[in-house]
């Protein structure tokens, strides 16, 4: 099994971000990309076939879903998740981290693991980076995630140097239980919340243990955007160079830019696919409900910028009818679009780092999509 491997192309002049490559055993794509996310091993409502149509070269799906239903045994005895849900491009598995301390409300954490209730059936639970890694070695993604505490925003600087410490050892357990060797795939995740000197603490641990990659986590939690990109600006100048850099959870159009800006290359967010089964798009003007009763005899696109299969065949009327009819088309049609639009930004962005004019193209882009009326 090949390394991950990270392939730095060239830092846009005008921004600090950067064009690259990122090379797995199942392929490489160009960097800053976005991560379709697949919890239960399925991108919802897509067909395999339509994320390689849009641009998706590299998709998510999640331990601690996964493990609870259909279980990583079955997707083992499956050949692993790439033969289970025949998808041959890349794939990057969440550890679980996050899931236990966002779906179960009852949780206690010890240094051996957490304990916790299975947020559907209420029964007891337990996970630790040792069964983490279990799981993900199972599930056989190419680029797995440590297990870590994404502690609530906010939190005190007591309890988060705590929790900081205690993801570090628990990322030290996660490379003696993963499988393959060291540099095979495994990421560290960086936490201490917004205190510079706990995300210091949080690299200068992970990076002594050399990872082949790092994500940033414990963001997109709730804090104000102009948080988040402060806690940028401090944390991934100080994450190697020549590794890959993943932002969890992010996946609006302004932060996927923001963050781009400040040297991330890899994204993820179930947004795009979830605002699209309730009838919401985003567009070149902005967002678009479609649901809305002003576009029932709409007959253009969605998006009259986008060449998307759904907007060259489909109408907003059309469209609106399904939703409000509950029909899983849809939900189809919006997702795909909603999925493309960010493929589409993300194609923009590298084009604009290649052409040392990202900083031009994010003030061209707020201002039509809306995000700078005040
Ligand atoms: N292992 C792990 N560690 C994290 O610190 C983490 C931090 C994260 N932050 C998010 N934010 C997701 C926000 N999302 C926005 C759209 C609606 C649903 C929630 N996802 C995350 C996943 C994460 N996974
Ligand atoms: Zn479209």
């Amino acid at each position: 099994m090949m390394p991950i491997r990270y392939e730095h192309i060239k830092t846009c002049k005008q921004t600090g971000a950067r064009l690259g490559r990122v090379h797995t055993p199942h392929g490489s794509f160009e960097t800053p990309m976005f991560m379709p996310v697949g919890t239960l091993a399925t991108v919802k409502t897509m067909a395999p076939e339509e994320l390689k149509q849009m641009g998706a070269e590299i998709i998510l799906s999640n331990t601690y879903h996964l493990w609870l239903r259909p279980g990583e045994d079955i997707v083992e005895e499956a050949g692993g998740l790439h033969k289970f849900m025949n998808w041959d491009g890349s794939i990057l598995t969440d550890s679980g981290g996050f899931q236990v301390f966002s779906l179960s409300k009852l949780r206690d954490i010890k240094e051996e693991g957490v304990h916790f209730r299975n947020h559907i059936s209420g029964e007891k639970l337990f996970l630790s980076p040792e069964k983490a890694m279990h799981i993900e070695n199972a599930l056989g993604a190419d680029i797995m995630m440590a297990f870590d505490e994404c502690p609530p925003y906010p939190a005190s600087h007591e309890y988060m140097k705590k929790s900081v410490e205690r993801t570090s050892r628990w990322a030290e357990r996660c490379l003696e239980a993963h499988k393959r060797p060291h540099d095979q795939g495994l990421f560290g995740i960086v936490q201490g919340g917004e205190y510079e000197d706990l995300r210091r603490q949080s690299i200068n641990d992970l990076v002594s243990m050399d990872f082949p990659g790092y994500a940033v986590g414990g963001l997109s939690v709730g804090e104000p955007k102009d948080v988040m990109n402060r806690v940028l600006d401090f944390t991934t100048p100080y994450l190697p160079t020549d590794k890959p850099r993943y932002l969890m959870g992010v996946g609006s159009p302004d932060s996927l830019i923001d963050g781009a800006m400040r040297g991330i290359d890899m994204f993820d967010c179930v947004l795009p696919t979830r605002i699209a089964r309730n009838g919401t798009c985003m567009t070149s003007q902005g967002r678009l409900v479609v649901r809305n009763a002003k576009f029932a005899r709409d007959f253009g696109p969605i998006d009259p910028e986008c060449d998307c299969h759904t907007c060259r065949n489909y109408s907003r009327a059309y469209i609106r009818h399904l939703i409000k009819c509950n029909e899983t088309f849809g939900f189809r049609l919006t997702t795909y679009h909603n999925l493309y639009f960010l493929l589409k930004l993300m194609k923009q962005v590298r084009e604009a780092i290649r052409e040392d004019r990202l900083g031009d193209f994010r003030e061209e882009f707020f201002e039509q999509y809306g995000f700078n009326k005040p």
